[in-house]
């Protein structure tokens, strides 16, 4: 498991990161959810040591990543822009990670075999498209069989088919009971992928939960109403203590099931065209939650500036 602790990063005056503190369970897929530039990157190269946190601590299975003393057989990362030599084959590149991590070399077979670039295993990875890049990044994360994988953006570049087989993976990987934390910034993507939730914007932590209860939360749902009766179906509705909006010639009921409509309805003998339960998009409701943090942030550095005191 990964436990980020009261997390901060600087650059200069900039708060990158801003006393982030959650935790990465394991046996199941955590996404980690922001808009660009929200601090998600920063963060993974800190719970991989790659990142001097100016305050704060990450622990990887108990220990600080650096102190580990076999790091690619603990945690497998993919992070975004991975420096790979041009002119080395991907089975090359693997053997060479595999010698210097004492891993065994017929396990680079294995995770080529996995990632699916078996056939182009021999291939000089400067003429690798991005897709392609992404699966050998894929491939090096799970070189030492690791019980904690931290994969930063890994559907960048890959076609559909690409996005399904990250999905799958990231899901069986926790059904093998390793730590699985992904960073996106597609909510659609994550909304299939992730158990679990940890939003990030503007560097601070705006939800930390199941997938579950931030569906449950935050995707606003209505039952849509049609009826040539409108005016009495409205009355009805509002009489049974619901929350009627008329909207060209629907109505939208809060407060009531798709069901309790239909029967209150039914029971007055009222005629409905239309009954349908809509739920707002989760994407609609990530943009709600993290553009109310670019407020927040906006205040809090007028806060900083001392304009406010
Ligand atoms: N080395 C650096 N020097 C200065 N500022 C930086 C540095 N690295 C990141 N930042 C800033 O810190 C903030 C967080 O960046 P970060 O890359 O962690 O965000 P992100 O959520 O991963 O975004 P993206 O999805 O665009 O990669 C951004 O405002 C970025 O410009």
């Amino acid at each position: 498991m990964i436990s980020v602790s009261g997390l901060t990063k600087k650059y200069g005056d900039k708060v990158a990161v801003d006393d982030v503190s959650f935790t990465v369970a394991t046996g199941r897929v955590t996404g980690f959810l922001g808009p660009n530039g929200a601090g998600k990157s920063t963060t993974m190269r800190m719970v991989l040591g790659l990142d001097r946190p100016t305050a704060g601590s990450v622990t990887v299975n108990g220990r600080r990543y650096r102190d580990s003393p076999a790091p690619l057989r603990e945690v497998g990362a993919l992070l975004e822009a991975k420096a790979l030599h041009p002119g080395r084959s991907a089975r090359d590149h693997l053997r060479w990670l595999a010698a210097s991590n004492r891993i065994p070399t017929s396990r680079v077979d294995e995770v080529l075999e996995l990632v699916g670039l078996e056939a182009v295993a021999g291939t000089r990875v400067g003429k690798f498209s991005l897709g392609m890049g992404q699966r050998l990044g894929i491939a090096v994360a799970l070189l030492g069989d690791p019980p904690v994988v931290v994969l930063d953006e890994p559907v960048n570049g890959l076609d559909p088919e690409g996005i399904r087989w990250v999905r799958t993976l990231a899901r069986q990987l926790a059904t093998e009971g390793r730590t699985v934390f992904i960073s996106s910034h597609l909510m659609s993507e994550m909304a299939l992928t992730a158990d679990h939730l940890v939003v990030i914007g503007r560097g601070r932590i705006l939800a930390d939960c199941s997938m579950r209860e931030f569906i449950a939360e935050h995707a606003a749902s209505y039952v849509k109403v049609r009826s040539p009766q409108r005016g009495q179906v409205a009355d009805l509705l509002r009489g049974a203590g619901a929350d009627v909006t008329p909207v060209d010639d629907e109505l939208h009921v809060q407060g009531l099931d798709a069901a309790a409509v239909g029967e209150l309805v039914g029971d007055k003998g009222l005629y409905l065209h239309e009954l349908t339960l809509v739920r707002s998009s989760l994407e609609d409701a990530f943009m709600t939650l993290t553009s109310a943090s670019v407020e927040y942030s906006a205040r809090a550095r007028t806060d900083q500036a001392g304009a406010l005191r």
